[in-house]
């Protein structure tokens, strides 16, 4: 593996604690550019807090002179500065607002691009450990949460204590003594704030998790719905759904009574700040020392001042509750891709198709055995290799090598001559084409799905690549043509058909170098034989290494590797092998017995055997590979009826 491939199994790690400050350095970054629209948004914030004091002057003076006077020569001056002040204020306010919305949603959109096209060059089997519902929860609650953080959180922190120092100051303006008085009581805002946040951080985070094992319980099960209808496991399901609900429920309702508890004690503070205000002012007036104006405007200052500084708390509880999400994500922002695009890519024109493999020797990132153990072997240009072993073997990997999805631990796997790590990612998954076991389907468009091939083919280019692939038959029959829409679980088309649109993908793509997992897999037999033309089509003139347990497309390979506990215990061509009787001939055996089984099934449960009818055109088989004939007297080749139970009886794959 890679120097850079640092990869720990982590999804067997808790999702590591982090402060709010190392969280918000972490995606501060990600604000560059929408910066400066924070401080105009600030400034906005600023704007509106001057405007409210400006009213609430106004408010004192309109007390003092209009309404205690009862004068309304003084009171229409005042009234109209208000009103002014009022729409300028409210024009001030809707643009911060506004702009705030924007930078915001820009921030969430940043990061969740981020995020998202860092998960998408992450290695397969990270994908196995974590469930997808976790992801897609990381990917949407998680995202906005930091959200909160980062942005909201900045520019809330930073109006709150600008508003509150604003206040403050009006305040002590008006009456330092009186102000100084009822701000002894502050610190227990600060008091309040400090004992609920450890509590909302553990509720938050727990909150997080389990939303995202709802998510994940609801996706495995609508994507296991056949199985769970087929095997009544309705109640089963419901069981785990309400498990993880339950804990929702816990966390949510525990949540709400921390915030709400936390809400009414403060408005409990509150009130005695508000107490403490009237009594001394209600002194103070007593003793002529201030008039009811002031006395009001210092009582609204204060009501002015609560929010923010009660904002402030809040907002610690916010970001603390945010930094749950954000350890989540960081969790797997940290996880590192297994391959990089080089350094310093080789210029290199389109490879003739040589792959190489040389002495590679592979284990899984969190694995205890190697699935590949000094691997080596040459495929020349145009050449056709199968890669087959038992279940287990490494074929598969092989494949993951080949694409370049991890590096090898030591040895090199080389195209033309290059080592594939020093071929731009991009550069190198255009010359080797994967078709893998399971058909890929894109969300859109049968068009759409053969152009992803090749972005910008001609709608000329993606008929013919059908037509190559057998499936322009099959597409000009759906509903839209070429522009029916399909996607993965849509019944429309089967296995074949999918599997014939992916041949007509992979024509269209052009590589030199094609990698077949399993093409035949999961087909039946009548649609396995109808993909073998087209597979052969896309095949020709390019160097193929076929990985399958399907031997019957190994008479027509240049070279057949056996592939045993990661290492190649034979190799050579398939009639070659046959005669050697070794591992090969032992899997051929096994495949064509597997098949006898199944004829078996079909069998009537006789007490006595019945009758063996000749099995010439077996010898024949047998002989030509140079292998004993050897009837088993208990194993039948033909059912009761006479029909055969070989399906290559009639001889080997018509199709080809
Ligand atoms: N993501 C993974 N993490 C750890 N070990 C893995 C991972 N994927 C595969 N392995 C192990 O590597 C070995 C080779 O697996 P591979 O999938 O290449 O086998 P295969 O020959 O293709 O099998 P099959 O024919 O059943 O698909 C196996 O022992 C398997 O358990």
């Amino acid at each position: 593996m890679g120097e850079e491939s640092i990869e720990a199994d982590e999804s067997e790690h808790e999702t590591p604690t982090i402060p709010a400050r190392t969280a918000f350095r972490r995606f501060w970054p990600l604000a560059k550019g929408i910066r400066k629209w924070l401080l105009v948004v600030w400034i906005c914030t600023v704007l509106a807090a001057l405007a409210e004091t400006e009213a609430i002057l106004l408010f004192s003076e309109l007390t003092d002179h209009a309404l205690q006077k009862g004068s309304l020569t003084a009171f229409w001056s005042p009234a109209g500065q208000w009103l002014a002040i009022a729409i300028a204020g409210a024009i001030v306010a809707y643009a911060g607002n506004s702009l705030a919305a924007w930078v915001t949603e820009r921030f969430v959109m940043r990061l969740r691009e981020h995020v998202f096209d860092h998960v998408q060059q992450l290695p397969p089997h990270f994908f196995q450990r974590h469930r997808q519902g976790d992801l897609l929860s990381r990917l949407t609650g998680d995202v906005e949460a930091i959200e909160t953080m980062v942005v909201s959180g900045l520019v809330g922190a930073a109006s709150a204590a600008f508003s509150a120092l604003f206040y403050a100051v009006a305040a002590f303006w008006l009456r330092w003594d009186l102000a100084a008085a009822t701000f002894v009581l502050a610190p227990l805002f600060w008091l309040a704030a400090r004992r609920f946040s450890g509590s909302i951080k553990d509720v938050s985070r727990e909150g997080r998790v389990v939303d995202g094992a709802i998510t994940s319980v609801v996706e495995e099960s609508l994507g296991n719905i056949v199985l769970t209808q087929a095997y009544d496991r309705r109640d089963a399901e419901r069981r785990r759904l309400r498990e993880e609900a339950s804990a929702w429920f816990r966390a949510s309702v525990r949540s709400t009574r921390l915030n709400e508890a936390y809400e009414q004690l403060v408005q409990v503070i509150e009130t005695v700040c508000v107490l403490a205000v009237i009594g001394i002012g209600a002194w103070e007036i007593s003793t002529g020392r201030m008039t009811l104006g002031r006395l009001l405007a210092f009582a609204a200052f204060l009501g002015y001042l609560y929010p923010p500084v009660r904002g402030l708390a809040q907002l610690g509880l916010t970001v603390t509750a945010a930094t749950a999400g954000a350890e989540r994500l960081i969790e797997i922002l940290d996880v590192r891709p297994s391959v990089t695009d080089p350094r310093r890519a080789t210029e290199t024109g389109r490879p003739d198709g040589t792959i190489e493999v040389r002495g590679v020797t592979f284990r899984y990132p969190g694995a205890e055995r190697t699935a590949l153990e000094d691997l080596s072997f040459t495929v020349s240009p145009g050449e056709l290799v199968i890669v087959t072993g038992p279940s287990g073997a490494g074929k598969s990997t092989v494949s993951k090598l080949l694409l370049r999805f991890y590096d090898p631990d030591s040895g090199d796997v080389l195209l033309d001559g290059v080592p594939l790590r020093d071929f731009p990612l991009a550069r190198l998954r255009a010359y080797v084409t994967l078709l893998p076991q399971e058909t890929l389907v894109l969300h859109d468009t049968v068009r759409a799905n053969i152009a992803c091939g090749r972005p910008g083919a001609s709608d000329q280019a993606i008929e013919e690549a059908a037509r190559a692939a057998d499936a322009h038959d099959f597409i000009v029959r759906l509903p839209d043509g070429y522009d029916t829409r399909v996607d993965p679980n849509s019944a429309r088309l089967s296995g074949g058909q999918l599997q014939r649109l992916a041949i007509a993908r992979a024509i269209l793509r052009d590589a030199p170098v094609l990698v077949l997992d399993e093409p035949t897999t999961g087909l039946d037999a009548m649609a396995a034989r109808r993909v073998v033309k087209p597979l052969r089509r896309l095949m020709a003139g390019r160097t193929t290494i076929m990985i399958t347990h399907d031997l019957n497309l190994a008479p027509d390979a240049d070279r057949v590797l056996v592939v045993d506990r990661g290492r190649i215990v034979e190799t050579g061509r398939h009639d070659e092998l046959l005669a050697r009787g070794g591992a090969y001939a032992r899997l051929h055996r096994s495949q064509n017995n597997a098949v006898m089984d199944t004829g078996e099934l079909r069998m009537p449960l006789w007490e006595e055997a019945p009758p063996q009818p000749p099995h010439q055109q077996y010898r024949s088989t047998y002989e030509a590979y140079g292998s004993p004939y050897e009837p088993s007297a208990e194993m039948p080749s033909y059912l009761p009826d006479g029909r055969p139970l070989f399906r290559d009886a009639q001889g080997a794959w018509p199709g080809m």
